[in-house]
């Protein structure tokens, strides 16, 4: 049998630990039993698709359900993770058959306009009409180089366990997760995963610790993070790991921040999910020493591009007809009159004459509203066809803030 006659179905149950142990061998880690109960929780048989070769499984990829918070509004959107293709297999067209087939599906579901995902390789998944639409700042602080803003009064700080204080979290990302494009729901088994502690994750640092921050009505913001332990000629030169930061207010994210500054015996604080706009870089007294490094954080796949266009909402008033390629699902391709502004959108088929060109991968990469169509445009991706066109539609494509997604999934 070829690899390209090998069978590509959905998962069953059966499946689990053969498609598991693919995984923690394609992303180099040793098999762990307790990392793997976890990922039971979230794995979906339904949602999954495996190759098999014989009683391998050699391919395999799974859609989370989940909502989406996109521009003015939350979605379903289809999660994608654990795609991997075993290394005897590798550059076989596997890959491109289980993108084709899952994208297919999510379209024929027909609940989810949009698939988002975290890329492994950043190379992988544009051939699949993905665009880059959240970036990721990585921040590496030196404790002693930054000061923020003394303390509001009435800031109350309470430190506890993931465990003790799980409810407290909820309700913040719950409260806050509405008003937060590139934020996804977390049920309790996703919270599990996200909150996943098992000893093989930890790489010689602590347990995971959760501080957080009471305001007058009550928990407004937390902080989970974890430290090691490190010494150097010069002394004490620990590191906190910050993994989640999220807060209601300025008053709330100061606090927290101070206090992660403040650890004793650290030296530097990690934080790998920081936004572009983060208002850490506008609090610091050196935004420099937040040492930025910038990588790419969500990308989006337009699915159902009428039901996609329609559904999120617009900066500004937008009447734009926008010619569309997609040759993986073919219904997305050609013209379409998106109009409507802050209060909501239609996205109807059209026959009149286009005013810009792209790629459906570039609408997935302006759909959280954090790439702008003109960046695309100055890129060569975005043509605008009729002059006077781009800028309009670009701040319109664009938000108040920008996307940020708190977590790789
Ligand atoms: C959302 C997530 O889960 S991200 C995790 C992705 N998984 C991993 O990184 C685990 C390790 N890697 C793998 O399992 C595999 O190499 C995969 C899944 C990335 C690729 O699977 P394959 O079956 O080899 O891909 P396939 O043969 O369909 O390749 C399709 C095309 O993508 C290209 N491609 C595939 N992987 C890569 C890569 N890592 N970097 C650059 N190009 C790639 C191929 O060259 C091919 O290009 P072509 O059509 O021009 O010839």
């Amino acid at each position: 049998m070829t690899t390209a006659e090998l069978p590509l179905r959905p998962a069953t149950p059966d499946d689990f630990l053969k498609a598991s142990a693919l995984l923690f061998g394609l992303f180099h880690r040793a098999v762990d039993p307790a990392a793997q109960d976890l990922d039971r929780r979230v794995w979906d048989a339904d949602r999954t698709l495996v190759v098999t070769d014989g009683d391998e499984v050699v391919g395999h990829t799974f859609a989370a359900a989940r909502d989406l918070t996109v521009p003015g509004a939350v979605l379903p959107a289809a999660h994608v993770t654990g795609v991997g293709v075993a290394p005897t297999h590798r550059r076989r067209g596997l890959l491109t058959r289980l993108m084709h087939r899952q994208l297919r599906d999510v379209r024929d579901g027909g609940r989810e306009p949009v698939a988002v995902l975290w890329a492994s390789e950043a190379r992988i998944y544009p051939r699949f009409g993905y665009g880059l639409a959240s970036t990721r700042l990585e921040l590496t602080i030196d404790t002693r180089e930054v000061r923020l803003p003394a303390a509001a009064a009435g800031s109350r700080l309470r430190a506890g366990t993931p465990a003790d204080l799980l409810p407290e979290l909820t309700k913040v990302y719950d409260t806050l997760r509405p008003e937060r494009p590139g934020w996804s729901s977390r049920d309790d088994s996703w919270w599990a995963q996200v909150l996943d502690d098992s000893p093989g994750s930890r790489d010689g640092a602590t347990e995971r610790r959760v501080v957080v921050h009471e305001g007058e009505g009550g928990v407004d913001g937390y902080a989970v993070w974890r430290s090691k332990s490190g010494w150097s000629d010069a002394g004490p030169n620990a590191r906190v790991y910050v993994s989640e930061i999220a807060a209601a207010d300025s008053v709330a994210y100061a606090a927290l921040w101070r206090f992660l500054l403040g650890i004793d015996l650290a030296r530097k604080v990690t934080y790998g999910f920081a936004a572009v706009d983060d208002p850490l870089l506008y609090l610091a007294s050196d935004p420099r020493q937040l040492d930025t490094h910038f990588s790419d954080g969500l990308w989006v796949r337009v699915v159902d591009l009428p039901a996609a266009l329609a559904a999120r909402r617009y900066a500004s008033d937008v009447d734009v007809v926008v010619e569309v390629l997609d040759p993986l699902l073919p219904e997305n391709a050609g013209r379409w009159r998106v109009a409507g502004g802050p209060g909501g959108a239609t996205c109807e088929r059209t026959t009149a004459e286009a005013d810009l060109a792209c790629d459906v991968a570039d609408l997935g990469a302006a759909y959280l509203g954090g790439t702008s169509l003109a960046a695309l445009a100055a890129a060569g991706r975005v043509r605008e066809l009729r002059p006077g066109t781009l800028h309009p539609a670009s701040t319109a494509f664009g938000w108040y803030r920008k996307p940020t997604a708190p977590e790789v999934f």
